[in-house]
């Protein structure tokens, strides 16, 4: 293994439970992709350096969008939480619908895109099936973190924990509010952050990031023991008025099960 800076034993100790060979699970090898799967130029900027927070802008192309929109249309239904509050502390925690994506040589575009962006070593079986959300006026998402706090969810044959996360805005109309707040991290100086951080926030409230559509925000939600990191706390803000959709890319410390990824279709 080699890596760079931090502490390898640790680095070790955290993912020695998912040991995986290359060789001979199919599942690990690198996806055939189709002639049409072009990646877009989109740029990353870093927001923080730790935790790891990095924005992603052009991340989904409009065809991409479109597609994705299209695909599940008519699929959504009630959110679920897996913090084990019970069905009506589950709706009040996360009032969006959401969907899980079947997976066709588009989507199979996007998740390349979100493997590669993490380096050569993350295989697509550590990917979760990828999930949209959909908010319409008052709907919300309460503080939570991606990392599952009660380690059941989080057992070996579950994959382990969540690893990273990207958010990307897939559609939105109308909207105002809505935006994905951090209340842990600083906000930044620059003011050409404005175009995709609501700068009107107070600086006591941390970063909100605007939905807009086509980008993405990237966090690593674990430290390198492989515990969860608290600062990457987040929220999706009331939509105020309008309605957005928004895409979940989660990475796994570990591989999913093929009945838990789904087919490719
Ligand atoms: O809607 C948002 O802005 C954030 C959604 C989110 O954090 C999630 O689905 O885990
Ligand atoms: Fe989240």
């Amino acid at each position: 293994m080699v890596r760079l800076g931090g502490s390898i034993v640790a680095a070790i100790a955290a993912t020695a439970a998912y040991a995986h060979s290359h060789d001979d699970d199919p599942a690990q090898k690198p996806m055939v992709l189709n002639d049409n799967c072009h990646h877009p130029s989109y740029s990353s900027h870093i927001l923080s350096k730790s935790p790891l927070v990095i924005y992603l802008s052009d991340f989904l192309t409009l065809e991409e969008r479109t597609h994705l929109t299209e695909l599940t249309k008519g699929t959504f239904s009630h959110s679920a939480v897996a913090d084990g509050t019970g069905a009506e502390g589950q709706r009040k925690t996360r009032t969006s619908q959401s969907t899980n994506v079947p997976r066709d040589d588009i989507v199979r575009c996007i998740e390349e895109r979100a493997l590669l962006f993490q380096g050569f070593d993350v295989p697509r079986n550590h990917l979760e099936p990828v999930q949209l959300v959909k908010y319409g006026r008052g709907e919300r998402y309460h503080f939570h973190t991606d990392w599952f706090t009660n380690p059941i969810h989080a057992t070996s044959a579950l994959g382990g924990n969540r690893l990273s996360s990207f958010f990307a805005y897939v559609a939105a109309e109308n909207i105002t509010g809505g935006g994905t707040n951090f209340p842990m991290l600083d906000a930044p100086y620059n003011q050409k952050w404005c175009e995709f951080i609501d700068c009107d926030e107070p600086y006591e409230n941390g970063v909100t990031f605007k939905p807009v559509v086509g980008n993405a925000v990237f966090w690593q939600n674990l430290h390198e023991d492989g515990t969860g990191d608290q600062r990457n706390l987040h929220a999706g803000l009331p939509v105020t008025s309008g309605w957005k959709i928004g895409m979940n890319i989660w990475t796994r410390q570990g591989p999913l099960s093929n009945d838990i990824r789904g087919p490719d279709v």
